[in-house]
């Protein structure tokens, strides 16, 4: 299949890149990367071509007003500046309203946000607003914790660095004490 974006095709340009970083994109091993590269990029950045907020429309009516927590989802996603992965772990919270939805669901809208070029506090606020948005609940808390391939196979190199980004809608931005009882069972393994 013949790649093109604006009459452009993208495997010459695949071929371009190969050059530029010192290749011989001719060479045998090279000949179908281009073809791959593109397969790829189809894979992981397949959520521009997701509607996140479908996978929440299917609920139950379940009168359950407690906490509900998906803790350790891991997700890959990677940065709009570099175009490298950052990866780790989602815990994200909810109160439910009147309605629960399926827990393999909420990893499904993370990953239709992940599978984008992102930066880690759009993702969070991002998962945060459409279980708000969508859910009707009383309050939604997300934490993600990544690292950054960006710093630490390039740049500052600091492998083992983890970033940490919180997002709080509805009841958790008043009640303190839900907020710490979240972070405490995202603490026990
Ligand atoms: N806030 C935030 N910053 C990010 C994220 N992903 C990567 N970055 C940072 O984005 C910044 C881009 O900085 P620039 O100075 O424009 O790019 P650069 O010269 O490649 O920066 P260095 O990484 O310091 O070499 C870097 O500090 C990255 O660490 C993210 O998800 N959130
Ligand atoms: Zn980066």
């Amino acid at each position: 299949m013949n790649h093109t974006v604006l009459n452009v095709d993208l495997e010459e340009n695949i071929k371009l890149i190969l050059q530029y970083i010192g290749e011989i994109p001719e060479r045998e091993g090279l000949i179908e990367t281009p073809k791959r590269v593109i397969k790829m990029y189809d894979e992981i950045f397949k959520g521009y071509k997701e509607d996140p907020s479908s996978y929440l429309r299917k609920t139950f009516k379940e009168d359950h007003r407690e906490l509900v927590l998906v803790k350790d989802i891991s997700f890959y996603s990677h940065c709009e500046h570099h175009m490298v992965p950052f990866f780790g772990v989602a815990h994200i919270a909810y109160i439910p309203n009147g309605f629960v939805v399926g827990l393999s669901k909420i990893a499904r809208m993370l990953e239709a946000y992940d599978r984008r070029l992102q930066l880690q506090e759009r993702l969070t606020f991002q998962v945060a607003k459409t279980m708000f948005e969508v859910l009707n609940p009383l309050g939604v808390m997300v934490v993600i914790e990544a690292e950054h391939f960006c710093m630490t196979i390039r740049g500052v190199q600091k492998p083992g660095a983890k970033n940490v980004t919180t997002e709080t809608l509805g009841i958790f931005t008043e009640d303190n004490e839900l907020v710490h009882k979240v972070l405490d069972l995202i603490k026990t393994k």
